[in-house]
């Protein structure tokens, strides 16, 4: 299975091709369109949220709503476009200045955001032509993706949620006793995400006093993955290891900085004795751990426990009190451009690597199993979890 994304921030519309989904899969596109909205929805998003309303248009790949096994075209609307007609129209490189749509030219790179080296790399002197396709519009897609790639999971019985751990500095608990399902029923979509009701007046706060001083802010999230088979991934060759693709994927949502499994980075301080997650049998269901510090991860393959993937999210690189810069134009001190931007996306950030987190997982799955068609594709992880059971 495989992916591909096209599309600028404000162009006409964000374009998904997914090929590999297998035949038999009915698509609940309101799910899809569920997904979408929680990506939208949430403290500390800025204006832009205002204007979109995200919906998914399939264009290929189904009939009468079930998945054919050929490539799956999705199609998300910008709606606000129609504000950037001329602008998008127009390559500000060929009129220069002076014209219609000179103030929309960006000439004042953003520190932390694609704009200098996006320009240097490809030569443009606009560095709107780096920006629209940098930002995190992006992401749309890879929830409307994800969202049926989840759909897929969910027929093989396996369930994962993304929630937020942090915000700024304020910590938010997390329990390793929580299911899934315990996860779902505590956070709240359309807010923050995190599992603590008690911190949402804090966090708000924090978000609200960050708006008034022009700053931004990052944060951290965590995704649960329950009821994977054993075995997923590979140990024989280093770019087949579940946690390669994995992290990969994670750090390629936008504003990304780092990604860890289990205990992460607080498991260096520990003796081996403390953190190696011990085995145990049961005839009943077979082999199993005691604890797990490792998330779910040894030589590259799931374990069996559940999957637990941390990921660093820094604070927003447009501040609407910018940094110091350098104008490409005239190579002098400047303040960076400011575009609208959001004060912290640490909400939807979750749900977007709960969703890359889905993708790689489904690619990974339909290469282990013979995939064409849902009903045998269940067939065979079945049979493969009754015999890893009796392993
Ligand atoms: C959902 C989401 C929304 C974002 N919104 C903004 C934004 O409004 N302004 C901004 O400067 N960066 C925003 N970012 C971050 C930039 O897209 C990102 O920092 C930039 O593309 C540079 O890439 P990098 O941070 O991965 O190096 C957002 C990121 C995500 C995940
Ligand atoms: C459009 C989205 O996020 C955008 C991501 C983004 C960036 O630089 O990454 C910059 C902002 O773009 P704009 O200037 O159009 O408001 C965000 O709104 C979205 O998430 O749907």
């Amino acid at each position: 299975m495989e992916y591909m994304t096209a599309g600028e921030s404000h162009g006409e519309q964000m374009t998904g091709i997914i090929m590999g989904i297998p035949a038999g899969l009915e698509i609940d596109v309101d799910k899809i369109n569920l997904a979408l909205s929680i990506r939208q929805n949430s403290y500390g998003r800025g204006k832009r949220q205002k204007i979109e309303n995200d919906e998914v248009r399939i264009v290929s790949g189904i009939r009468g709503g079930i998945t054919l096994g050929s490539p799956i075209s999705v199609v998300v609307e910008n709606k606000d476009h129609k504000n950037w007609l001329g602008i998008m129209e127009t390559n500000s490189e060929n009129i220069r200045y002076g014209e219609r749509y000179a103030s929309k030219v960006v000439t004042c790179p953003r520190p932390g955001h694609a704009d200098l080296v996006g320009g240097m790399k490809y030569g443009h002197r606009d560095l709107r032509n780096v920006l629209e396709r940098s930002s995190a519009r992006e992401t749309v897609l890879k929830v409307a993706i994800g969202s049926i790639c989840e759909q897929l999971l969910r027929e093989l019985k396996i369930d994962l949620i993304g929630y937020v751990t942090q915000v700024g500095n304020i910590k938010i608990k997390t329990s390793e006793k929580m299911s899934v399902g315990d996860i779902r029923e505590r956070i709240n979509d359309n807010d923050l995400r995190i599992i603590d009701k008690s911190k949402i007046s804090e966090i708000h706060k924090l978000i609200t006093q960050t708006k008034r001083k022009g700053d931004t802010l990052g944060g951290k999230v965590r995704v649960l993955v329950e009821n994977l088979p054993v075995g997923l991934g590979n140990y024989t060759s280093w770019e087949k290891k579940l946690d390669v693709r994995l992290a990969g994927a994670v750090m390629g949502v936008n504003a990304i900085k780092g990604v860890s499994f289990g205990d992460g980075f607080d498991i260096v301080g520990h003796f081996g004795s403390e953190v190696m997650d011990e085995i145990t049998y049961k005839p009943s269901g077979g082999y199993t751990r005691k604890t797990n510090h490792l998330g779910g991860i040894e030589g590259g393959m799931t374990n069996g426990m559940p999957l637990i993937v941390d990921a660093a999210l820094k604070p927003i690189p447009t501040l609407r009190k910018p940094l110091e810069t350098i104008d490409i134009e005239t190579r002098k001190r400047a303040k960076a451009s400011i575009e609208r931007a959001d004060i912290t996306v640490v909400a939807p950030a979750s749900l977007i690597v709960e969703n890359v987190i889905a993708i790689e997982l489904v690619r990974t799955i339909l290469e282990t199993f013979e995939s064409s068609n849902l009903s045998r594709l269940k067939v065979e992880v079945e049979n493969y979890r009754n015999y890893i059971s009796r392993y």
